[in-house]
Formats: C-alpha cells, sequence, structure tokens
C-alpha cells in the first residue's frame, strides 16, 4: 500500500533540490525552475551547469552549513537535506523542522552516477566501479519517492518536459497523480541500480578479480524494461509483456533493438518464433561461403525450410527453394534470411501468407511490395550478424517454482571438423549438405532429425521422444527426397535401428555427436549399408 499523506490541493513547487550525474537537457530543466520562480539547491557540478544556464541556484554545502568532504562520498548526506525531504505535511513535523532550522524541499531531480556505463568500459577497475556506487543520489531518490504524498522525485532527464507541461496546467503545483508516477518510476529506477551493483559484485571475487565471465554465478538480480504490453500470451485469456533486461541490453542483436516497419502488433507467440528464426538465420550465415546466402522458413518454434544457396543464385531463389522444403507447413511461417530483401524476393514473400520477416535490411522498393500485405510484420535488425563479444548471452526461462539460467547454445562445430569413424568419408557434396543439417538440427526441438539434399533441407522430424521416431517422421515427410539426402541429428544414437532405417530409405551418410554406449553397433551399421558418419563431439539438444 502506498502512503497516502492528506494534501487537498498541492501547493505551486517552492523549493528544489538537483543534483545529476547525465546534465543533458538541464536547459529545459533550467527554463521550468525559473519560470516557475522555484528555490534551487544543487550540488558541485549540478551547480556549475545550473548557474551558466542563468539558474540563482544555492550551493547544497553553503544550505547544509557542511562542506562535500571526502572527495564528494559526502555531500547531500545531512540532515537538513533529508529532514527536508522525508518531513510529512504535519503539524508535528512542520514543528520539528522550525526547530532544527531545516526548509522543506519539495522537489528533487537526481540521477546517478554512470555505474552501467563505467563498467561496460573496457579496462575499468574494481576501483573505478566501486567509486560509481552512487550513495548519496539514490538515498535522496527513494526519500522523495517514499514521501511522494508531497515531494516530486524525477530521475530521467526525459521526464523534464513532462514536468514543465504539468506545472504550467497546474499554477507551478505538481498533483498527487504526478507525484505518485514519478515515485513509482524512481523506486525502479534505484531498484533497478542496486540490481546492475549486486550483479557486478556477484561477478567478483574477494579480491575484486573477474569470476570466469561465462560462468553462472550464484545470483540473480533480474530487472527489466517494459517494452510492449503483448496483445496476449500463447493463448487470449494469458496476460503478457515484453521486457528489455539488463542482460539483454548489453548484446547489439536482440529483439529488443528490431526496427518494426510494418503489420499488426508483434504477439507473444511472435517474438517466440522470431527468436527461434533469428538463432537458425545466424547460425546459417556463420557456415556461408564468401557470396553464400541462407533462408529459413519457421513454425511454432521449428524449423519447417532452410536452404543455402552459391554466389549464382538469388535470394529470391533461396528463399523459394527454403519455403519448398515444406510449403505445406510455410503457410503462416516467420522467414528470416541472410542479407537485405530485395524487390524480387519481396515479391516471393508476399506469394504466401506469412506471419512474420526478419532481415539485417530491406530495399525501398521491397518495403513498398511488403507494404500490400498490411498485417505482415517485416523487422529490420541491422546488427544481426554483428560477432558477439564475451560470453554467450544468458538466456532465462522459468518453471513453476523458479527460473533456469543457461548461457545460449553458441557453439558451432562445422561438420568438416569432425572426425570419420567409418570406411567410408563423406564427399564434399555430402559435408556441405551435412553442415546445413547439423546447423538446423541444432534449432529443432529434441530429438531432431534433419534430412538434407542439394543444399535444402526434405524432412525434419522433430519434438518426438524417441529418436528412431523423429527418424521416422523426417523420411515419410521427405517422401521420394529421402534417397540421395544426408542427416544430421542433434545427439547420439542410441541403437542401430535409425542407421537401419536410414539407409533402407536411401540416405547416404550421417552427421551425429557420437558418444553412445553402443557407437561400435552404430559404425558397424553405417559400414554395412556404406553409409558414411561424421561424429562432432558437440550435442544440441533442445528442449
Ligand atoms: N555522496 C553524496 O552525498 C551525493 N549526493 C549526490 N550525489 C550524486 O552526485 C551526482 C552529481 O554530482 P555533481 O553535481 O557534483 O556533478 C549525482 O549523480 C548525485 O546522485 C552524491 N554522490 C554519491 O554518492
Amino acid at each position: 500500500m502506498w502512503y497516502r499523506a492528506s494534501v487537498p490541493t498541492p501547493a505551486p513547487l517552492r523549493r528544489a533540490l538537483v543534483s545529476v550525474s547525465d546534465k543533458s537537457q538541464l536547459d529545459v530543466l533550467a527554463e521550468l525552475l525559473i519560470a516557475h520562480k522555484v528555490e534551487v539547491l544543487s550540488t558541485g557540478g549540478t551547480h556549475r551547469a545550473l548557474a551558466e544556464l542563468g539558474v540563482a541556484v544555492v550551493k547544497v554545502s553553503e544550505f547544509t552549513g557542511a562542506p562535500e568532504i571526502l572527495d564528494g562520498r559526502v555531500k547531500t548526506l545531512h540532515p537538513k537535506i533529508h529532514g527536508g525531504i522525508l518531513a510529512l505535511p504535519t503539524e508535528d513535523h512542520a514543528r520539528e523542522l522550525e526547530l532544527h532550522q531545516i526548509a522543506p524541499i519539495d522537489l528533487v531531480v537526481v540521477n546517478l552516477y554512470p555505474f552501467r556505463e563505467t563498467i561496460r568500459k573496457p579496462g575499468c577497475s574494481f576501483a573505478d566501479a566501486i567509486e560509481n556506487i552512487d550513495i548519496g543520489g539514490p538515498t535522496m531518490v527513494r526519500a522523495a519517492a517514499k514521501n511522494w504524498g508531497r515531494v516530486g522525485v524525477v530521475v530521467d532527464p526525459n521526464d523534464y518536459a513532462r514536468l514543465a507541461e504539468v506545472l504550467a496546467e497546474h499554477g507551478g503545483a505538481l498533483p498527487d497523480s504526478v507525484r505518485r508516477s514519478f515515485a513509482r518510476k524512481a523506486f525502479a529506477h534505484t531498484a533497478s541500480y542496486d540490481a546492475a551493483i549486486a550483479d557486478y559484485l556477484a561477478r567478483h571475487d574477494d579480491e575484486g578479480q573477474a569470476i570466469d565471465a561465462a560462468a553462472i554465478t550464484p545470483g540473480l538480480f533480474v530487472s527489466g524494461e517494459p517494452l510492449v504490453e503483448l496483445r496476449y500470451g500463447e493463448n487470449p485469456h494469458q496476460p503478457a509483456r515484453f521486457f528489455r533486461t539488463d542482460y539483454a541490453a548489453a548484446e547489439q542483436t536482440g529483439l529488443d533493438r528490431a526496427l518494426i516497419h510494418q503489420g499488426k502488433a508483434l504477439s507473444y507467440n511472435n517474438l517466440l518464433d522470431a527468436d527461434a528464426a533469428l538463432g537458425l538465420i545466424r547460425d546459417l550465415h556463420a557456415g556461408l561461403p564468401e557470396g553464400g546466402r541462407a533462408a529459413a522458413v519457421f513454425k511454432h518454434l521449428s524449423p519447417c525450410g532452410a536452404a543455402l544457396g552459391s554466389r549464382e543464385e538469388s535470394l529470391a531463389e533461396t528463399f523459394i527453394r527454403a519455403r519448398q522444403a515444406d510449403a505445406e507447413s510455410a503457410f503462416g511461417g516467420i522467414v528470416s534470411v541472410s542479407e537485405a530483401v530485395d524487390a524480387a524476393t519481396a515479391e516471393r514473400l508476399v506469394e504466401t501468407f506469412l506471419e512474420v520477416v526478419i532481415a539485417p535490411g530491406y530495399s525501398p522498393e521491397a518495403r513498398k511490395i511488403l507494404a500490400k500485405k498490411k498485417r505482415l510484420r517485416v523487422l529490420e535488425l541491422p546488427e544481426m550478424f554483428s560477432p558477439s563479444s564475451g560470453p554467450p548471452p544468458l538466456r532465462l526461462r522459468s518453471v513453476a517454482g523458479g527460473v533456469l539460467v543457461q548461457r545460449e547454445d553458441l557453439i558451432g562445430v562445422a561438420a568438416k571438423d569432425g572426425q570419420v569413424p567409418t570406411e567410408r568419408s563423406p564427399s564434399a557434396a555430402e559435408l556441405t549438405s551435412l553442415d546445413l543439417g547439423q546447423r538446423v538440427a541444432k534449432h529443432v526441438r529434441s530429438n531432431a532429425i534433419v534430412l538434407v539434399r542439394e543444399g535444402a533441407t526434405v524432412g525434419i522430424g522433430g519434438g518426438q521422444t524417441s529418436r528412431v521416431e523423429a527418424v521416422r517422421q523426417a523420411i515419410s515427410r521427405a517422401g521420394d527426397a529421402a534417397k540421395g539426402a544426408v542427416l544430421a541429428s542433434d545427439a547420439f544414437f542410441p541403437f542401430r535401428d535409425s542407421i537401419d532405417a536410414i539407409a533402407a530409405a536411401g540416405v547416404t551418410a550421417v552427421v551425429q555427436p557420437g558418444g553412445s554406449m553402443r557407437d561400435a553397433e552404430v559404425i558397424a551399421a553405417c559400414d554395412e549399408h556404406g553409409v558414411a558418419m561424421v561424429f562432432t563431439g558437440e550435442r544440441h539438444f533442445r528442449h
């Protein structure tokens, strides 16, 4: 419950304390403080900046009679400041303020030392990070937010314009509702600030040395910036929202950065599928030969088609082959491509009912063509293939009772780098197809089997409870195309039954991690059927 002080008609602001590290838009603030004749108190750097903008500003040290000390570690931590902010509008508090000669403060404008920006700087020392933990700022922000019934608190320079508008509308006073909404934002701000500090400290040991960057540290400090309220969750009766987390803010390539050119609002399911389609196209892009291109079609978190094109093939042709891989499933699909969409590709895209298209760019002609499909969501992620620095991003998933945290599966072993345990080695053409199959299988729910022929998937079996059933599904989907195809599996074959089924269907080569107790049996089966096999040593379960 919010504490509610009874202030029937808010009085015009008389005194503000301004202490900001981010000095952007201070001119907007200065203007409104002058216009409403607000008495202004301020700390060192902010005092100088406001004075230059023509504000008659009093130094906090003069106001309190206590100088700033300890290199700025103590500037505003004084009863005259905190008494002035925290006093309730009651007669008792008024008497106490008078007794101690404390003047009430009714607006606090504070933003904090740039802790996040500091720790993101290459080479930032532990000592630098610690020195950038703001103490006085959050103390004032929290005090003002607690006393929202009388005091306004602004933590974001982007709110100065709103503040100016509200004050102009209300004769220099801040209505209750505005103070309350500023207070909400203030506590969210300090909570997120502390989460960043706690996360940083969890990632450093007692000597201040960074712990293995890829480790999952024992603390989880997630704060989320709300991006959009989604129409609903997986189903219409489930409310849902999309948040950008602090962890994601460090990523260059997240969906939070997508430019949305057109289409219906993105749904919860769209975002999940878009994320999956993005993951696959990144893996395909990473394996492309120079001048090559790739396209993928997703449905309900599973790829239904993926194709690689050589430099001689256009993107439109590559997309057509990805769509043809399972034309039936492509209806209502999510498409991702490895390069900017041109007019010819756009013409092909609009032939099918699609939910979302994701690409690193679009030509103006392509945009015009796609615009014909008003509901189609067109997402541009210019940085989608930027190489990521640092450890793979954290991925969070909730289960009843908690949250699971792991690093994203970014390992990609090219089939050509694997070991060949069979008598026959795959041909160069088979290796190229195995590589595509392996990259796609990583994005199919386990148990996952992917059949590939001539640079495109022809049959995908996923989400099956036995591996041989996933094999049967992939073969059945491929039909005649299974003959001469190659196969990729996300995990090892526990028995030779899958190999017997594959060989009977005409599959010529296999890529899988290996590591089964019965690898010898599986290798023997391959040799019996003349099937070439590659062991990658890396499992890619997707649950
Ligand atoms: N220690 C204090 O008493 C204190 N009071 C305010 N600050 C911070 O000092 C900064 C502004 O400093 P300046 O006005 O000197 O540029 C603000 O980010 C504010 O949050 C403080 N600094 C850190 O804790």
